[in-house]
């Protein structure tokens, strides 16, 4: 896909889309970080808007990585297994609060044959999406060694992470109600963020996606914003011939959009 073809208006994100647990969350604010909207209006968002961010998909083989990124970005829904093999991706753009903003979703194999030549990609990423099928116990219990198999390629304390119960139309209530209490669990520990999908009806699908792009959106921005400060306060030496001090640093004032 094009990178620069325009943005579908059905990416358009005006609202900090919400989460679906409270109890398991990366964040319950109801708005964009008001330092994010502020920045965004006033348009200084830096690189961000011409960044694509890596979000890598792992799981177990057949918990439905293809399938969930195919109901997303192609509106398709295949119900014949065909194993990745090695790695896939897709593009998709987004504009957040009026800037452009691209995902790079890597579907990865779940195949343990396919599983070293997958792992070679996971470095750089800024979101880590850990899938699960919610009829199989099994594929919950190995997301934890998925999940430490994808941060030893990452940086930890910046990557976000979502834990994705799939084929939620497979279960009774009552049989997601018992998988949803587990996986709430194991999502507190992990500390990543809960979701239930069905990439067959869909439920979910768009909802959870919108959040993986407005909160690596919002974690871009306030990076960015950082970055910029530390430069404005200590980076910036300005040579001036009238002044004694040959080294100036910069104004220490805060961008004034900044609550
Ligand atoms: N009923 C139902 N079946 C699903 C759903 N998602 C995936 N499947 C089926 O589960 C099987 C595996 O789906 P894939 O998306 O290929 O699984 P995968 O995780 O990509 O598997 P690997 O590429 O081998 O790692 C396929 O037969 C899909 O049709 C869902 O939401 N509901
Ligand atoms: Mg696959």
């Amino acid at each position: 896909m094009n990178i620069l073809a325009p943005v579908r208006r059905d990416r358009v994100l005006a609202e900090l889309p919400q989460c679906l647990r409270k109890e398991a969350a990366l964040h319950v604010h109801k708005d964009f970080h008001p330092r994010v909207t502020c920045a965004c209006q006033k348009h200084r968002t830096g690189t961000v808007g011409f960044k694509i961010s890596k979000i890598i998909v792992v799981g177990d083989l057949s918990v439905g990585k293809t399938c969930l990124i195919n109901r997303f970005c192609k509106d398709t829904f295949d119900k014949n297994y065909k194993a990745t093999i090695g790695v896939d991706f897709e593009m998709e753009r987004f504009e957040v609060l009026g800037i452009p903003f691209s995902l790079q979703l890597w579907d990865t194999a779940g195949q343990e044959r396919f599983k070293c030549i997958a792992s070679t990609y996971y470095r750089g990423a800024q979101a880590i999406i850990v899938v699960f099928s919610l009829n199989d116990v099994a594929s919950l219990e190995h997301t934890k060694q998925w999940l430490a198999d994808a941060l030893k390629e990452n940086d930890p304390s910046s990557v976000l992470l979502f834990l994705v119960g799939s084929k939620k139309d497979l279960s009774t209530p009552a049989q997601y109600a018992l998988m949803e209490k587990d996986a709430l669990q194991v999502a507190q520990e992990m500390k990543a963020e809960y979701w239930a999908v069905s990439s067959l009806t869909g439920e979910n699908v768009r909802e959870f996606f919108f959040r993986v792009a407005a909160l690596t959106f919002e974690a871009n921005v306030l990076a960015e914003l950082e970055k910029s400060g530390a430069r404005r306060i200590g980076d910036i030496v300005r040579i001036n011939s009238d002044d004694s001090n040959l080294y100036l640093t910069a104004s220490k004032k805060k961008p004034t959009c900044c609550p």
